[in-house]
């Protein structure tokens, strides 16, 4: 019988792995992603479930950091090389694919327009099926935000202050030495009109305090999946983790698959929580050809 991949088992890019997949995986070992289908390892059960019932599966990614690399102007940012092609594959294969982010819609719209499900602001606003959808309860904070945006464009440099409609993000990445000043400015503004602080990498994002997160998006959107993955870089992401451990404790026959994107700002709290951790977005979209190749096998 060979080895189980285990929970936590790290996938590289495998364009830039050298060592061949070593049949037994330790947590943390290093193997290439690119060569678990063809391995003869036990791969995990939200693998297979997928496998064995591809239209009941759904596939969820987050997008800054798991679809896309991190870069220091959210504006210029673009899906890695392969993911479009990688989710239009395995949209043709996979009964349901989502993209669940903290970007606007709008932003997402631009990149993948109506190819796959689109949840934006952690799920108060979604594109679904050509239509877009907003959270009943969220509408009226948009002039909050916009005016604690304004504020913070006058704290910090203006160009760090991403508004989003129906929240803010305050952007720290090229300015590390403020990173204090605006978590303590978010959290007194937070404090001071209600808001939600949401913390992020190199971020702290303001928004509405509505009960609504990655992890209902997910809730909601698994109908009667048979299995489900969720792909992530981020703490926000946990709760999406969360939502899927949730499901498969009530639901012994659903299965499902954890999968992180490593990173050095997260820290070990999502990677802890994976059952597979891949090494960058070039690396899950490497996984995600692999899926669809063993998917097109069938
Ligand atoms: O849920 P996500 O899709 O992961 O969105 C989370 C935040 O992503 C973006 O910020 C992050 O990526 C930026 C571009 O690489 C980077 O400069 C920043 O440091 C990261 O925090 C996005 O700009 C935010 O609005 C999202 O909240």
């Amino acid at each position: 019988m060979p080895p189980a991949l285990p929970r936590g088992a790290l996938l590289t890019d495998p364009r830039s792995a050298s060592c061949a997949h070593p049949g037994r995986v330790a947590p943390g070992q290093t193997v290439a992603g690119g060569a678990i289908p063809g391995q003869r390892a036990v791969l995990p059960r939200g693998w297979t479930a997928l496998r064995d019932d591809p239209r009941g599966a759904r596939l969820f990614f987050d997008f800054d950091g798991t679809l896309a690399a991190i870069a220091a102007d959210p504006a210029r940012v673009r899906p890695v090389a392969g993911a479009i092609a990688a989710l239009t594959r395995l949209n043709e294969l996979v009964g349901r694919v989502a993209i669940v982010s903290a970007r606007p819609v709008r932003f997402l719209h631009d990149q993948f327009g109506g190819l796959v499900d689109l949840y934006g602001l952690y799920g108060l606003e979604s594109f679904r099926d050509g239509r877009r959808h907003t959270h009943p309860e969220a509408e009226r904070w948009r002039p909050v935000i916009a005016d604690v945006a304004a504020r913070a464009a006058e704290m910090m440099p203006p160009a760090q202050v991403e508004a989003k409609g129906l929240s803010v993000a305050l952007h720290y990445r090229t300015t590390p030495g403020l990173a204090d000043r605006i978590t303590s400015w978010g959290r007194g503004r937070a404090n001071e009109l209600g808001l939600r602080c949401q913390p992020g990498r190199m971020v702290m994002e303001l928004k509405p305090p509505i009960a609504y997160d990655k992890g209902d998006v997910v809730r909601a959107a698994l109908g009667d999946a048979s299995a489900a993955w969720f792909c992530g870089d981020d703490v926000a992401d946990l709760r999406a983790f969360q939502a899927l451990d949730e499901r498969s404790a009530a639901d012994p026959s659903f299965a499902a698959l954890r999968v992180a994107v490593a990173n050095p700002e997260t820290g070990a709290e999502l990677t802890d929580a994976a059952d597979l951790t891949v090494s960058s977005p070039p690396a899950l979209i490497s996984l995600l050809d692999d899926l669809a190749a063993d998917l097109r096998r069938r």
